[in-house]
């Protein structure tokens, strides 16, 4: 017997159909993702500029005093809590899943942010990866690849109608890749094998493709609507 999901964990509608951004869902999330730009701006300010030592430490007094007002508010830490929390401010799960992913967060600075979408059978994705993400010199970091490959494969997994997790990620990087140049991913389903899906994925800068992956994704055995 199949555990239903509560329908507060259905993820149906997390994906684009469009190459376009859609818009936050609330003022708070539009918000939200205003405060996570500003703070990747600052994040990559900081990496790329040649700055006085006090210009460093007045701004980190003032970074301190701000995350202490943030940090004074309610705790609701993590997706579960803040969809269970399903409040008008908080949005439906994939409001909140689409907007606090690591990889494609719009509202996350750790993002970079990535922006996914599914058509004719295929997941795309575009991203601007900047200076925050270097690795080798000028170039995009082989992890920051890797997360890349896992969110796109990972959300492409889904057009077969039932979720897993990651097992296993395998990827051969062909070229370095270059940062501050919008890339693209294209990734599909390429069979299904019981509770395995095997999906294949590549990334492009301009007409290079500079790396490409085979992931394999296993459903949970009771839980097929279980998150990712
Ligand atoms: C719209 C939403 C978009 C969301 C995108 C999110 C993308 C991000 C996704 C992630 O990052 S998930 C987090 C990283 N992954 C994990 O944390 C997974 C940790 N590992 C596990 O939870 C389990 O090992 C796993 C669920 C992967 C497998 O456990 P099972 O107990 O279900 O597997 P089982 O041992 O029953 O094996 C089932 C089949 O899978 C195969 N298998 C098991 N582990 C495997 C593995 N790691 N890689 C490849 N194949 C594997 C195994 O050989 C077997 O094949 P056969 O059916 O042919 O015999």
């Amino acid at each position: 017997m199949q555990k239903t999901p509560s329908i507060a964990y259905n993820l149906s509608g997390w994906m684009d159909t469009s190459p376009e951004v859609r818009p936050a869902v609330n003022d708070n999330w539009q918000s939200r993702r205003e405060l996570a730009a500003a703070l990747r701006r600052l994040n990559t300010a900081v990496l790329t500029r040649d700055v006085p030592t006090e210009l460093l430490q007045s701004v980190t007094a003032t970074m301190q005093a701000e995350a202490a007002r943030i940090e004074a508010n309610e705790v609701v830490p993590g997706t579960k809590a803040q969809a269970e929390r399903n409040s008008t401010q908080h949005g439906q799960l994939p409001d909140i899943f689409y907007e606090i992913n690591p990889a494609s967060g719009q509202s996350n600075a750790i993002a970079p942010p990535m922006h996914i979408w599914q058509t004719d059978g295929r997941v795309h994705a575009c991203v601007t990866p900047s200076w925050s993400y270097e690795g080798p010199f000028e170039h995009l970091h082989g992890g920051i690849i890797a997360l890349l490959f896992d969110q796109v494969l990972g959300a492409g997994q889904r057009i077969t109608g039932v979720a897993g997790r990651t097992g296993t990620l395998e990827i051969r990087f062909h070229h370095p890749t270059l940062l501050n140049k919008t890339l693209h991913l294209v990734a599909k389903v390429d069979r299904v094998v019981g509770r395995k899906k095997f999906m294949v994925g590549e990334l492009w800068a301009d007409d290079v493709r500079t790396a490409s992956c085979k992931g394999v994704f296993i459903s949970e055995r009771n839980w097929p609507d279980a998150i990712a």
